[in-house]
């Protein structure tokens, strides 16, 4: 379902100096398969996630990816509308913060994300009910915004903004990081449903715990392991 091949990001920083964060990279994932991808800080893992997005262009290389819009589509070259749609409706990634809409209601902003599926507001509010109550997020705070939610909150929020729409391919960038154990074990056992029903999963995770209680392999990229 998804084939990354000789794929590399360099970013040019000051004085015309450059670094290559992530150099040739080949992986690739069967459906429902997940990996989580490890290594210390700058060695270049949410730089690998925002590639997948293609919030970060790549400098070479391909990522090949079996969508249901298009078939094989290789999202390093894909056109700005391929992308966007591919957003829409399977691809979905998931940052540690919350981009908040303003004047937008917690319940509304999850619903939002399936509205251009099912084009019927209140039927994308039931589901968004289910999903935060799944994720713990109280009652009282479904019709607030959620600019003033604890940090905990709002990285629910962004959960629910992803999972809501069950995508094929999920992209998590230390999803669990300002979560307390109890909430963790929900995120983790959502996450398990998804994977089981076929999602792809491409992690980047706080703790080891959590982490291979998720995923199938290890991307590790510390310089020893990657050089094994
Ligand atoms: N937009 C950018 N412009 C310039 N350099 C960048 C950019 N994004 C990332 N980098 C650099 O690329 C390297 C990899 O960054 P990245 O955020 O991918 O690492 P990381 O492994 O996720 O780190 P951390 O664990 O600290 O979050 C770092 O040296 C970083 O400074």
């Amino acid at each position: 379902m998804l084939k990354v091949e000789g794929l590399c990001k360099r970013f040019s920083i000051n004085n015309g100096k450059t670094i290559e964060p992530i150099q040739d990279l080949h992986f690739s994932l069967e459906e429902s398969a997940s990996i989580g991808i490890a290594g210390p800080s700058g060695s270049g893992k949410s730089s690998i996630l925002k590639c997948l997005h293609r919030t970060y262009l790549s400098t070479q290389g391909s990522i090949w990816y079996d969508s249901m819009l298009y078939g094989w589509v290789n999202l390093a070259e894909a056109s700005e509308r391929q992308i966007i749609k591919i957003r829409t409706y399977e691809l979905s990634y998931v940052s540690q913060f919350l981009r908040v809409i303003p004047r937008v209601s917690c319940l509304d902003i999850v619903a939002g994300e399936i509205y251009p599926m099912i084009e019927n507001m209140e039927a994308a509010r039931i589901q968004a009910k289910d999903i935060l109550q799944r994720l713990g997020i109280p009652e009282k705070l479904w019709s607030l915004y959620p600019a003033t939610f604890s940090g905990g909150e709002k990285q629910r929020i962004n959960l629910a903004k992803s999972l809501i729409k069950k995508p094929r391919l999920l992209l998590l960038d230390e999803p669990t990081a300002s979560l307390d154990e109890s909430m963790k074990e929900k995120v983790v056992e959502l996450l398990l449903e998804m994977k089981n029903e076929g999602t792809v999963i491409i992690g980047v995770f706080h703790d080891w715990e959590t982490m291979n209680a998720i995923v199938d392999h290890v991307l590790d990229l510390t310089p020893s392991a990657a050089s094994q």
